[in-house]
């Protein structure tokens, strides 16, 4: 149901996932338009997606882009809400007809975290004794962290936050890998025993930021959402996510970024990994902000010079599509 006032409908209908911080990211949002548009009233529906419902098979096998969003695409499309928050790397570089990234928000720390449990405090990454058993469900750690450090043992594992951490407390795992921004934004900051080094573990393509999708065009919607957005996040990740648009074919893939403004250059540097963590191939492309979505796409085409191609195709082969 839309009310209609003569100045255009003053209620906003914001679509979520259901999951603890899911809903952490979108009351922020959601506090933050508030205190932007007094005058309006935004309303929360929390739904469940494919992602949150299929908790026992490893990510990179379910192989669907789009497992945390689709649900919330159809929202969107069948106006039952309005606008819809995302993890930024959660959502595919590819977004369905007729809807748009209204705006990204400003980035928390984008690099990974090393998580202990109680018998291993003291380690990081670098000074893990071989056999460590390492804990992650993404391809991008895996491979990475097998390249540096190929004596360690990497186990998948899936579940909300709270259900991995207490995998690791539990004994199942020596260490997990987990997104900084995540612990930090379920105030578990604590639980951080390093920041894995940016040119260790480059991170995923719009961790640490949200994006916020919404109906092409609603220009009501990307009023508003011009309010909260932060430009360098969006130049940023508007370049990394160009960078995997080119790359990716379909499925996850070991690809990792890093990128930062200075000035108006922004710097992209990119990473592409085989699942052995055997071969590693990492590029760089500056030039100026604005050009954010060439900045990608000439990253991608040095790294493929480099031979990444064949590194992905091998990749594509082996996981069933
Ligand atoms: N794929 C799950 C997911 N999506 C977003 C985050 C963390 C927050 C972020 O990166 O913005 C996580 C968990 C993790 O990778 O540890």
């Amino acid at each position: 149901m839309t009310v209609t006032t003569s100045s255009g409908s003053k209620l906003v209908r914001i679509g979520t996932r259901k999951s603890n911080l899911a809903m952490v990211q979108t009351h922020w949002v959601r506090d933050e338009l508030q205190k932007h548009f007094p005058d309006h009233q935004f309303e929360i529906q929390a739904m469940s997606t494919q992602g949150d419902k299929i908790l026992d098979v490893a990510l990179s096998k379910i192989g669907d882009k789009g497992l945390f969003t689709k649900e919330l695409e159809l929202g969107l499309l069948n106006e039952d809400v309005d606008l819809a928050v995302h993890s930024l790397k959660d959502l595919p570089t590819q977004l369905p007809e007729n809807l748009m990234l209204g705006c990204v928000t400003s980035r928390e720390n984008p690099a990974d975290a090393l998580v202990l449990n109680e018998k291993n405090q003291g380690y990081t990454i670098e000074t893990l004794p071989e056999g460590a058993i390492v804990g992650t469900s993404s391809l991008r750690r895996l491979a990475q962290l097998r390249y540096h450090f190929p004596y360690l043992e990497f186990k998948d594992v899936r579940g909300n936050l709270n259900t991995r951490l207490k995998k690791l407390d539990a004994g199942d795992y020596d260490a997990l890998v987990l997104a900084v921004a995540g612990l930090e934004r379920l105030g578990m900051a604590d639980r951080v025993s390093q920041c894995i080094p940016g040119d260790i573990s480059l991170h995923a393509v719009g961790q640490g930021a949200l994006g916020i999708e919404c109906r092409e065009g609603d220009q009501r919607i990307l009023d508003l959402l011009k309010a909260i957005e932060d430009d360098k996040t969006r130049d940023r990740t508007l370049a990394e996510r160009s960078f995997l648009r080119e790359l990716e074919g379909g499925c996850q893939v070991p690809i990792g970024v890093n990128s930062w403004i200075e000035g108006d250059q922004l710097t992209l540097k990119g990473m592409v990994a085989s699942l052995d963590g055997k071969q590693l191939l990492k590029d760089t492309v500056s030039s100026d902000r604005a050009n954010y979505d060439n900045i990608g796409k000439e990253l991608a085409q040095k790294v493929r010079d480099q031979g990444a191609q064949a590194i992905l195709d091998e990749i594509f082969a082996q996981i069933d599509r």
